[in-house]
């Protein structure tokens, strides 16, 4: 996909997601990116229709993260965008504030929920500012969400956490995040229940 190409919806329940991939290192060529391959595949699982990508790797660099998540809800028109990386308390880790500055409102839940899954998994999850917010323009919104940026988290928070048998002991974010999608008013999408079963109120299910 070339960069700046409104992506096109094939249906008019086609998702059209944006990823990217914040680190320093892995923008730099220092280590390969394991961020927007681990995104591709989960939401290539979770995701009962495949969805269309367009994919960034970018330094930790507040003006750039602001710059591109703009490109991709307001030139692409993604629905959703997830980004991976730079949520911590070092001094390079941008990421909230580069999110929040593109944001006209804030969605808190997903933070909270997210720190609460993610600390059954590794008590450093309290040092994780993840934030999501949604970008809403004239005729458009998205919802953008901040995952952590070990490649393991992305499946950790968007799933939540199950037993042996897979039953779900804490929900997965990615749980609510149809039914957000349809409030502002974009695609109609559902999950693998496998994965993560999205929730949606009775009055809003499609039959
Ligand atoms: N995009 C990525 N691809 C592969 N591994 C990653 C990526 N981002 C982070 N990691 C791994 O997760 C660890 C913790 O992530 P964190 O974002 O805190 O790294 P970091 O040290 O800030 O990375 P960077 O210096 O590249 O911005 C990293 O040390 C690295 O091993
Ligand atoms: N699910 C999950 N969340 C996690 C982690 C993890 O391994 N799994 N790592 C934590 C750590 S060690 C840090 S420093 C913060 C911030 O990471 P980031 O700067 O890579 O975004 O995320 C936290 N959240």
């Amino acid at each position: 996909m070339s960069a700046n190409t409104r992506l096109v919806r094939r249906h008019p329940d086609d998702l059209l997601v944006g990823l990217v991939s914040i680190s320093d290192r892995a923008a730099g060529g220092v280590y390969e990116d394991q961020g927007i391959p681990a995104l591709q595949a989960w939401l290539g699982e979770a995701l009962a229709q495949p969805p269309q990508f367009a994919a960034r790797l970018i330094p930790d660099d507040a003006q750039g993260i602001s710059a591109t998540l703009v490109e991709l809800v307001d030139q692409l028109g993604c629905d959703l965008v997830l980004t991976t990386g730079g949520t911590g308390p070092a001094r390079r880790d941008v990421t909230p504030e580069a999110t929040l500055a593109v944001g006209t409102r804030e969605m808190p839940g997903f933070g909270e929920q997210m720190r609460q899954i993610s600390l059954k998994f590794v008590p450093t999850a309290i040092l994780s500012r993840q934030v999501a917010v949604i970008r809403e323009t004239p005729g458009h919104a998205a919802l953008i969400i901040n995952l952590p940026g070990q490649p393991k988290a992305i499946k950790e928070t968007l799933e939540g956490l199950k037993d042996a048998d897979g039953k779900v002991l804490v929900a997965g974010i990615f749980a609510a995040v149809p039914y957000c999608i349809d409030l502002i008013g974009g695609p109609y999408i559902e999950t693998r229940p496998a994965l993560v079963a999205a929730f949606r109120p009775k009055s809003a299910v499609r039959s």
